[in-house]
């Protein structure tokens, strides 16, 4: 294939259906896919004011939701539909380069790195400005611990959030259900070929998920006349797994801070939103915000951050306890809670089980590079680890043990030196958001 385009989209005002065209162009021919999102139906129709930016939103959307079907060929060419302002065409490179690095990694696509979208020329009229911060807020729920410490801290300062989750399952259902708060729900549903694509052997791996999510979720927001999408993205996202051919693989490079800032000033530019967007636990460490976590219980029998549980196809029913985040939650976690807690939570032991060593070495640094999944620093990993080490009920747990002899005195003097419990770097988080955050923390 030589190109991919995006021929047209639509929605539907009156029930929320937007559709996705993409196609795959080359010598041969020509392969379309269609995406259907199902954002969920406004109480009220929509204003044309608010029809005007859920458009320019949804201009967004189209974009970045492209790259599932990208993905399957990674041609040259990426010719986007209409002319964008400079701020939206350089988040929407970095969606295709920055947000595929991982895939383009493991594939050996070094093209992909470089690719530099073909952008019609002219000229965008501009939105007019619209600011929602005083609005109640759409809290993105994910079903694992970080986005209930984020609606928790909303909840408890009289904001009155809105939980919001594309595709929610069984776990995302029970987690709202345990919040008692009413949730809204988008479903999205890709192109039932792509699956077929992958059975045929074509072109596959990660995508930065987030950025789609994230306007699914801006799109509610206006569509229902909310206030801000406030995400849970910790300060660790941002920090890569590698460096290849001199460019940073990031398996989270759409929950970092970069591509925040980067989504922030394209609704800015392009939608018109003044405040559209940002993340409350941005300068927290992920064992800050598993610290935040152990002091809700009402979410002890649901909380699932295992990705396992959320694919389309053949999910676990929770946590799978045998993958790089299921080990590194446990870890971050056990500090904070009773044994008998954590292993009720995970329905089992994982530092009393020999055969989760090597994963956890891997965690800690003393062997490989930091897997590519939703993990914390390695540092926030030896921090746990010493934290155990110093409990009677961890310290004699047979990982524990074995994990604590293998960690080099190098890594126990940056431990010791460690501030994952002072917040700090780069955010976006308004100031009467912030001090939500303070008062939980
Ligand atoms: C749940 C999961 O991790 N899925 C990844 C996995 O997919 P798999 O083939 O094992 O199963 P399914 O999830 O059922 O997907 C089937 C195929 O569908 C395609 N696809 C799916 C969702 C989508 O948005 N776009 C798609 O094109 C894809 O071809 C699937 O094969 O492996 C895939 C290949 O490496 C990954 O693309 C799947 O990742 C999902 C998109 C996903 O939701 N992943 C999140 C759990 C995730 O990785 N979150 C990151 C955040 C990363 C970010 O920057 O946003 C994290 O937690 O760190
Ligand atoms: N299905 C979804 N719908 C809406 N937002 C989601 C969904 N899945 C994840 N998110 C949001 O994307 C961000 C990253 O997801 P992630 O899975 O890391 O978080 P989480 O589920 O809250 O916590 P954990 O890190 O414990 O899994 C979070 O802000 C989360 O709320």
């Amino acid at each position: 294939m030589d190109a991919f385009t995006f021929p047209a989209r639509s929605i539907d005002p009156a029930t929320g259906e937007v559709r996705l065209d993409y196609a795959l162009t080359g010598p041969d021919g020509e392969r379309r896919f269609t995406e259907v999102i199902a954002l969920p139906p406004p109480p009220e129709p929509p204003s044309e004011a608010t029809l005007a930016t859920l458009d320019r939103v949804l201009d967004l959307l189209h974009l970045a939701a492209g790259v599932s079907y990208y993905k399957a060929a990674a041609p040259p060419r990426l010719v986007a539909p209409a002319p964008l302002g400079s701020a939206a065409a350089g988040w929407l490179t970095a969606v295709y380069t920055k947000g595929l690095a991982e895939y383009a990694y493991r594939n050996q696509l070094p093209h992909v790195l470089e690719l530099a979208p073909e952008i019609p020329t002219g000229s965008v009229s501009p939105a007019a400005p619209v600011d929602t911060t005083d609005r109640r807020p759409l809290s993105a729920v994910g079903g694992g611990k970080d986005s209930i410490v984020s609606l928790e801290a909303l909840r408890r300062a009289g904001m009155e959030p809105v939980p919001f989750s594309v595709n929610p399952n069984h776990v995302i259902d029970a987690v709202n259900a345990a919040s008692g708060l009413t949730p809204l729900a988008a479903r999205r549903r890709l192109d039932p070929t792509l699956f077929e694509l992958n059975k045929a052997g074509a072109l596959n791996g990660h995508i930065p998920v987030t950025a789609i999510n994230s306007l699914i979720a801006v799109a509610t927001a206006v569509l229902h006349g909310l206030g801000p999408v406030v995400m849970s993205n910790e300060r660790s996202a941002s920090d890569p797994n590698l460096v290849w051919n001199g460019h940073e693989i990031n398996h989270q490079w759409s929950k970092g801070v970069e591509a925040e800032g980067l989504l922030r000033a394209a609704l800015a530019e392009h939608a018109g939103l003044t405040e559209p967007y940002f993340s409350l636990l941005r300068s927290l460490s992920e064992l800050h915000i598993a610290r935040l976590f152990a002091a809700f219980t009402r979410y002890d029998d649901v909380v699932t951050s295992c990705n396992a549980a959320f694919k389309l196809h053949d999910p676990s029913a929770r946590w799978c306890r045998d993958c790089p985040k299921c080990r590194f939650v446990f870890l971050a976690l056990a500090p904070f809670m009773p044994r008998e807690r954590i292993t009720h939570i995970f329905g089992g032991d994982l530092l009393a089980d020999d055969t989760q060593i090597p994963g956890y070495r891997e965690l800690l640094g003393v062997d490989g590079h930091k897997p590519f999944e939703c993990v914390g620093e390695v540092e926030e990993s030896v921090v746990a680890l010493s934290l155990l080490a110093g409990q009677e009920q961890w310290r004699d747990a047979p990982v524990v043990r074995a994990l604590v002899e293998a960690v080099p005195d190098t890594a126990w003097s940056a431990a010791a030196d460690s501030d994952v419990f002072t917040p700090g770097g780069p955010n976006f988080v308004p100031p009467a958001y912030a001090k939500a955050l303070d008062a939980l923390a």
